[in-house]
């Protein structure tokens, strides 16, 4: 970890970043940084200066451990002082031109650095972005001034709410990037171009100080006003979208000083909330997700997947197939019937279909993708098959006698996988003794979108078997998270507790609308209820009776779906559940479900006399917020 300076010939000070592997600005660099960025401003022999960071990459960002230790002690005072002090006082209004020469990346604080030089030279194909609000805070060196200066404010609210980067090719465009030359040139034209800055062959900006960009004031009102509603529906529990939105706004109106000494204050005040608390734990959980004692860590290789069959053309395999086509893995659909294979083939192609409709991928790729996807009846294609995928319905018979035909028709070095939500691996594999390549590929609907891919192993499955899952999961974009085996794995060992609260609730008497809504209010996408309806019955009836079998004790049988069944509804899936939907509104509670939870509430009996249970809630819900439903 240092920051580096040469001083060439030629009078350019080159100030070097390095902190492997994304030269995060850990305090020590910002130290290093400021220290080597004095040093260059009083030595007679340097007239100009050049940013940039060690093996390929400009820089990451602010280093995120130390928001985790703000976090533990509660004290701002490890935040070093970078905004005003380093960036405006010592880059921005310094003496001398500097000019930041990017490659790889230049992330968050990165990035944010950079705009403080008075001209960027960028690497082809380099990600430029200020991803600060996907861990609670806002940009916190200038970004929100400098970013709306650069590429006007419209693209930078784009770039900053949805914490999404560009590439350096569109940074040109947009004029966030002055010259973008290859990786061997980039050097060298940095410190050209600062030697130009300094001689006043090229102009010397200070981004703070652009107005040109920012439009009117009432048009900057406006595509503010815009986002906030829109960010008020896409992000209603994420404060720092709000935040960030007045930041600029201050800064349109009060200029970008003012704007920059208000986006400090609301940083500060944004790291010390649950939200980003919450934000910058996902960013480490996630990543050590693909850190897997005895697996990754033991030198074996990821063996190439090329063919995949997925058996089972519903919902679930249809969307299996097509998240693996997408990603250049051969399928093989195989179901029981022409009937349910065609129907396998036409929801996969609707899937393409549909991201081709929403300009997510071009007609030709979806025609390349789906022309990688068999159908078949029989398993004469399972002979060379690296992977098998199986989505059947959740039966324990037809799944046990499906892997002991696997066994038999697949190669030895096969991958035998079964995308169940809840039941027993060791169950499913009984009747092999294939132990060693039984896993669990756990998908969530639809499949072709979700993230999430739950990686089940059992105590027989082997390293190898699973470091070649969670290749594929990362190759078709998934985040895989290897789990344990038991009932219900982690996902819904979690989930099904949580539904049973809803459930144990109702049948105490409280309004399962009220329920919804008290949960949707908190910040799920939505309530236990809608979900189940989203869900499908069907779904709720197996795993209730898996938990039932394995966790007698501790589970509550509802009797309310099995009469919601025998009522005629499924949920959305007819349009007909606890809410009723139609083409084209949101769902709405469906009046006529309530005598049918009472019913339930009948047999039941968890009333306390028979009365039905008042809850008040905690301050912290508000239920009465208006919510999803
Ligand atoms: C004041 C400022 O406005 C505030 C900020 O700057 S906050 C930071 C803003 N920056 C970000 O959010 C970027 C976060 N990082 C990323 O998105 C990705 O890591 C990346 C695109 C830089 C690289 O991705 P990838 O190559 O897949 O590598 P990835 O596994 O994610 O990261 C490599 C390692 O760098 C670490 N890392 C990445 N960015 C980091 C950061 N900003 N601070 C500290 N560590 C970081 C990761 O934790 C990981 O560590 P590990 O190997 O010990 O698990």
């Amino acid at each position: 970890m240092k920051v580096t300076m040469e001083v060439g010939n030629d009078g350019v000070a080159v100030i070097k970043i390095s902190n492997p592997p994304v030269n995060a600005l850990a305090p020590i660099i910002i130290r290093g940084l400021k220290e080597k960025y004095m040093e260059a401003m009083n030595r007679d022999d340097v007239k100009a200066i050049v940013v940039t960071g060690e093996g390929g990459r400009f820089s990451g960002g602010f280093d995120i451990n130390v928001f985790g230790t703000v976090h533990k002690s509660g004290d701002l005072s490890a935040l070093p002082s970078v905004s005003v002090d380093l960036v405006v006082n010592t880059i921005e209004d310094g003496k001398k031109p500097s000019v930041a020469a990017i490659e790889g990346l230049a992330l968050g604080g990165g990035l944010e650095l950079a705009m403080g030089c008075h001209a960027r030279i960028s690497a082809p194909r380099t990600q430029l972005g200020l991803p600060e609000l996907s861990l609670g805070i806002i940009p916190g060196f200038g970004g929100t001034q400098r970013l709306p200066r650069l590429v006007g404010i419209s693209k930078a609210v784009e770039m900053m709410l949805m914490s999404k980067p560009i590439m350096s090719e569109e940074g040109k465009k947009l004029g966030l990037i002055d010259a973008v030359v290859s990786s061997e040139e980039l050097l060298k034209v940095a410190r050209s171009w600062a030697l130009d800055i300094a001689e006043r062959r090229k102009p010397w900006i200070s981004s703070l100080q652009r107005t040109d960009k920012l439009g009117s004031l009432s048009e900057a009102r406006e595509i503010l006003k815009v986002a906030r509603q829109q960010s008020r529906k896409t992000a209603p529990n994420m404060p720092q979208h709000q935040v960030c939105l007045d930041v600029i706004e201050e800064g349109v109106v009060f200029g970008g000083y003012s704007g920059v000494l208000k986006e400090e204050k609301m940083f500060n005040e944004l790291v010390l909330s649950s939200t980003s608390k919450g934000l910058v734990h996902v960013f480490f959980a996630q990543r050590l997700t693909s850190k897997v004692p005895n697996v990754t860590d033991v030198g074996l290789k990821p063996r190439h997947i090329k063919k995949v069959a997925v058996i089972g053309g519903g919902l679930m395999g249809s969307g299996i197939a097509t998240a693996l086509i997408l990603s250049n893995i051969s399928v093989v659909l195989k179901e029981i019937n022409t009937d349910y294979l065609q129907k396998g083939m036409k929801t996969i192609e609707a899937n393409l279909r549909s991201l081709v409709t929403r300009g997510k991928m071009t007609e030709d790729k979806a025609n390349k993708a789906f022309s990688i996807v068999k159908g078949v009846l029989d398993y004469a294609e399972f002979k060379d098959v690296d992977m098998v995928i199986e989505a059947v319905i959740e039966n324990i018979a037809l799944k046990q006698s499906i892997f002991s035909e696997l066994e038999k028709v697949c190669p030895a070095h096969c991958i035998l996988a079964t995308n169940t939500s809840t039941i027993d691996l060791n169950i499913i594999g009984d009747k092999t003794t294939s132990q060693d390549r039984i896993i669990g590929a756990h998908f969530f609907s639809p499949a072709h979108v979700m993230p999430l891919l739950e990686i089940v192993r059992t105590a027989k499955t082997s390293p190898q078997v699973i470091l070649d899952l969670m290749t594929v999961g990362k190759a078709i974009k998934k985040v895989p998270v290897v789990v344990g085996n038991c009932t219900g794995f982690a996902v819904n060992r979690t989930f099904f507790p949580y539904s049973q609260g809803a459930q144990f609730l109702a049948h105490l008497g409280v309004d399962v609308f009220r329920i919804d809504r008290v949960i949707s209010n908190f910040g799920m996408p939505m309530g236990p209820f809608q979900l189940q309806d989203l869900a499908g019955y069907g779904v709720a009836m197996a795993v209730g009776k898996e938990f039932a079998s394995s966790f007698a004790d501790r589970t509550f049988r509802s009797p309310l779906v099995e009469l919601l069944v025998k009522s005629g509804r499924n949920g959305k899936n007819n349009g007909k559940g606890y809410y009723i939907y139609e083409k084209g509104n949101k769902p709405k509670p469906d009046p006529s479900v309530l005598p049918i939870i009472e019913e339930s509430r009948r047999i039941a009996k968890l009333m306390p006399g028979g009365k039905v249970l008042i809850l008040s809630l905690s301050p912290c819900f508000n239920e009465h917020a208006s919510s999803a439903v």
